[in-house]
């Protein structure tokens, strides 16, 4: 492949995604110049045709007008590398956030920015450490004219048209079957993509106790002692299976209703550790899935999936320590049951 359309673009923040995304596009022939706190990312792109930036400033000497320059760092580092790098703009200039903002702060962000004329466009970007090969899906806000302008540069980022059967009876025109969609003015991207993000979050918590409870299949086989903190299994002789999650996970992913990427990324890691014995189970959560519930609350819309696979979530780093505490107190309180001190 290789861009009808070359164009120039800064990326600032090159983690996994920022350096993937600009090999994405210096291998369709577009122009990067890069720049990171990390001199080393910074020379690792040089290396591999990137212009080198030694500051913000740099950057954007660098640029050629109307210049673009493509944000890709920790929400929370957004604001203060926006407020230097707007300093330095000029009108027409694009910055385009693709990292995981809050919808909200993109809305003031635009309006701040929209009477010196520099846009701003919010951007979801969704492919992980993978989209280097597979593209990135992508989820715009903003003006439509400098979303128009910079195409080529979505188009290369995008996964491509061949990345899934055509819908039947979809319409083939607009950017969606490429893999980007510009989805409304500022904040209407990031706002996409928060909710995907929620998906995600449910998606993921369904595999994961699909998957444990055929673990737990064998539990009638399992020993239990006389004081066991459980009610006594009804029919053990109805879960004698001992079966291989990871031979699961693997069929799964052939024909199966449920067969999917994340199916596909469970299966890879259960198959280089069958029990996942490197995790502890504590589960973050980067704002997307609250910041989800929080729009599902103000809209009066049901999403009790994704809210229950938040709060596991916050469940699974222990924050529902202490109402267990309560639980556990008031059982005692109300029963004289002793709370069980070892597990069986
Ligand atoms: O955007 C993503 C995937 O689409 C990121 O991987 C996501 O930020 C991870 O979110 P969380 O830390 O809340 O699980």
């Amino acid at each position: 492949m290789a861009t009808d359309t070359p164009m120039q673009l800064g990326m600032i923040g090159l983690g996994r995604m920022g350096a993937n995304l600009v090999r994405r596009l210096m291998r369709d022939g577009h122009h990067c110049v890069v720049y990171d706190l990390n001199e080393s990312a910074v020379r690792e792109l040089e290396g591999e045709g990137a212009v080198a930036a030694g500051t913000l400033g740099d950057l954007v000497a660098k640029l050629e007008r109307p210049r673009a320059a493509w944000l890709m760092l920790p929400a929370a580092v957004v604001q203060p590398t926006l407020d230097q790098l707007t300093e330095l703009l000029d009108p027409d200039d694009a910055v385009i956030d693709g990292g995981n903002s809050y919808y909200r702060d993109d809305i003031t962000r635009a309006a701040q920015l929209a009477p010196r004329r520099i846009h701003y466009l919010d951007c979801g970007t969704s492919g992980g450490v993978w989209g280097l090969d597979r593209g990135y899906c992508l989820m715009i806000g903003g003006e439509p004219e400098p979303v128009a302008r910079l195409d080529p540069i979505f188009r290369t980022i995008a996964p491509g048209v061949g990345s899934a059967e055509p819908t039947p009876g979809r319409h083939a025109n607009g950017t969606a079957p490429d893999g980007y969609l510009h989805c409304g003015p500022s904040g209407a991207g990031h706002f996409v993509k928060m909710v995907h993000n929620g998906v995600e979050y449910g998606m993921m918590a369904a595999i994961a106790e699909g998957l444990s409870i055929i673990e737990h299949a064998d539990a009638g086989r399992r020993k239990r002692t006389a004081d066991a903190e459980t009610a006594p299994l009804r029919e053990p002789e109805a879960y004698q299976y001992e079966i291989d999650v990871g031979e699961v996970a693997e069929v799964w992913r052939r024909g199966s209703v449920v067969g999917s990427w994340l199916v596909d990324l469970a299966a890879d890691a259960l198959a280089r550790s069958p029990k996942l014995e490197e995790f502890t189970g504590r589960v973050s959560d980067s704002g997307e899935g609250r910041w989800t519930v929080l729009a599902a609350v103000d809209e009066g819309v049901p999403a009790a999936v994704i809210s229950t696979a938040l709060t596991d979530r916050f469940q699974s780093r222990g924050l529902g320590e202490f109402a267990d505490r309560v639980l556990s107190a008031m059982r005692g309180e109300f029963g004289g049951h002793a709370e069980k001190r070892s597990r069986p």
